[in-house]
């Protein structure tokens, strides 16, 4: 199956012997880790390193979303909002899933796969089944990162399908825990101060994955039942879920190249202000085709409004087509409230910067730009209420 975050930048391998990876690894994690305070051995025989990774803890976000979903490329955009570039650790395993830039560290739930390939196969079940999965050390990791606690995270390799020797994570200003499990876990999901769900799920079998690819296809099918029963129901959890549609612009659109994408927003998230169009609350239908928007066939139409999703009152923006011009984009932008940028025209410029990345032209790219935005502007806000009552943060 696709890898989770393909990494290729160190020749760390051809210098230090595979076995001292590990060591080398925590050497440089304490060597890094700027408030050293105690080390020790936890159960499990994973070394925890304590630091502190800023003085209002670490904000920690889930994204779910099952594998080629988009995560990855979710994941550059959000942590080109933060600037800086995202890359693997440095000096480590070259089959390392994990991303860091200078504000957040992406890790791969993968990593907590509990069965390697070989593994899976003996026992009849896919990565997608919790059996296959180590939740409790994916909870303790994930809550000692939270709390300023640097762990060893073991590896699951793509390239192999083994698992390697760990590697030493330091708790970051923000962490994010993606993969496929980030909201199964109850206790995993009270850590996340944010989540997301990607959902392609009746998308999957058109564009995004490609026809062709018929071993592709039947492995989505061999997973569905596992889908269903575990990953597909996290989306009910989410804080925010960006849900991929076929386009109604074209009657009976067999093609599935233009999409219809829709940004669902829970209401009543602290720190969260879901994004408007024109008059927060109203339903609104919009065709900005015309004088200011270049469109071409079938054009672009956004609506908004309020609904209810899994019980749950939510607010939803939709888009639907294609944009030929992303300079143009401004001018949706110049429409939409609550996008929490820091100036007019940020999410035009995110999007023109990275305007090579897949889903620029449509809803998937616009409304991943946008997520990003607003998990910075949570992470100010979370910030910003822990410095003003830093005895309630702690508790
Ligand atoms: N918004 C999008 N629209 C169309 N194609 C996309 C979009 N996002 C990603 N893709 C394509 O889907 C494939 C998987 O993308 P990506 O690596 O970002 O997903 P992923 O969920 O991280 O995958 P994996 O779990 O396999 O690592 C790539 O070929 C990418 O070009
Ligand atoms: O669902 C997946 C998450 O990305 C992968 O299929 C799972 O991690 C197993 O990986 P591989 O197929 O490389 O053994």
């Amino acid at each position: 199956m696709a890898i989770c975050t393909p990494l290729n930048s160190s020749t760390y391998s051809s210098i230090i012997p595979q076995q001292n990876h590990h060591d080398a690894a925590v050497s440089f994690a304490r060597r890094a880790c700027w408030r050293a305070t105690s080390s020790h051995r936890p159960r499990r025989g994973f070394t925890v390193i304590t630091c502190a990774s800023s003085d209002a803890g670490t904000v920690v976000i889930g994204l779910a979303a099952d594998s080629g979903c988009g995560k990855s490329t979710f994941m550059r955009r959000l942590t080109s909002v933060f600037g800086g570039a995202a890359e693997p650790p440095k000096g480590g395993n070259p089959d390392s899933n994990t991303l860091i830039s200078d504000t957040t560290t992406v890790i791969c739930l993968d990593d907590y796969h509990s069965l390697d390939r070989t593994g899976r196969k003996e026992k009849g079940v896919t990565a997608l089944d919790p059996k296959a999965n180590d939740f409790d050390l994916m909870y303790d990791q994930v809550k000692a990162l939270k709390s300023g606690v640097a762990v060893e995270k073991p590896i699951y390799n793509h390239v192999t399908g083994l698992l390697d020797p760990a590697e030493v994570i330091k708790p970051p200003k923000i962490l994010v825990i993606e993969g496929l499990h980030p909201m199964f876990d109850e206790r995993v999901r009270k850590l996340l101060d944010f989540s997301i769900y990607l959902d392609i799920s009746n998308e999957r079998d058109m564009a995004e994955r490609g026809h062709s690819l018929e071993s592709i296809k039947a492995s989505i099918e061999a997973r569905k039942p596992d889908f269903d029963a575990y990953i597909d129901p996290q989306k009910q959890y989410a804080d925010a879920v960006i849900e991929v549609l076929p386009t109604t612009l074209i009657p009976d659109d067999n093609e599935g190249k233009v999409l219809r994408v829709r940004l669902i927003m829970k209401e009543g998230v602290k720190f969260f202000n879901p994004v408007y169009l024109f008059d927060e609350g109203s339903t609104i239908s919009w065709i900005p085709c015309g004088r200011k928007l270049t469109c071409s066939y079938p054009g672009i139409k956004f609506t908004y409004g309020p609904d209810t999703y899994f019980g749950q009152e939510v607010s939803v923006l939709e888009m639907d087509g294609q944009f030929d011009r992303l300079d143009e984009l401004i001018y949706v932008e110049s429409h939409l409230s609550n996008l929490s940028t820091k100036f007019y025209g940020e999410v035009t410029q995110q999007m023109l910067k990275h305007a090579d990345f897949p889903g620029s032209n449509n809803g998937t790219g616009l409304f991943q730009t946008i997520v990003g935005l607003k998990i910075r502007d949570l992470f100010e806000q979370l910030v910003a209420s822990k410095a003003k009552s830093p005895v309630e943060a702690k508790a």
